[in-house]
């Protein structure tokens, strides 16, 4: 992405906002495929060769801009996803999650803004308590 917008001499554009606003389009155009088919299987059994061919486009055009607005950031996304994996693990321990969706919320997170105050298996139910303890 940055030698594709490089040759275009398009840095200009790709400013962080600029990117991010082009990603929500994305993820707009990404629903629109989805958009009033209901519920569908996973695998997609059913969508024609070039419905998901369609699909993998949109999937890649919001990709390529959280890639590329990852890297105006100075963020190494590849990094920070495998941390953000350690801090998810270390939240949802599969001996309280395993089987249930509902969300674990530690009590007393403090800023709880990226997974700070996760301590133990001291755990609440979300429903009554946030990270924000509200
Ligand atoms: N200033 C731009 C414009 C485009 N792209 C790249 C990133 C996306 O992968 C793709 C997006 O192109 P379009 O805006 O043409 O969007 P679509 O491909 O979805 O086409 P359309 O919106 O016509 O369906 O091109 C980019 O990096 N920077």
């Amino acid at each position: 992405m940055a030698d594709f917008a490089k040759e275009r001499d398009w840095d200009q554009f790709h400013s962080p906002r600029n990117l991010l606003l082009a990603m929500v389009g994305e993820v707009g155009e990404l629903s629109e495929i989805f958009q009033w088919k209901g519920e569908v299987p996973r695998g997609l059994p059913d969508w024609k060769g070039e419905e998901k061919e369609h699909l993998g486009e949109e999937l890649s055009d919001v990709l390529l801009y959280l890639v590329r607005l990852s890297d105006v950031c100075g963020v190494d996304l590849g990094k920070a996803a495998m941390r953000k994996l350690e801090i998810n693990a270390i939240k949802y321990p599969v001996k309280l999650c395993k089987g249930s969706s509902e969300k674990k919320t530690p009590i007393n997170a403090g800023s709880g803004a990226s997974g700070g105050g996760v301590t133990g298996s001291i755990y609440s139910n979300s429903s009554t308590s946030n990270s924000n303890g509200v």
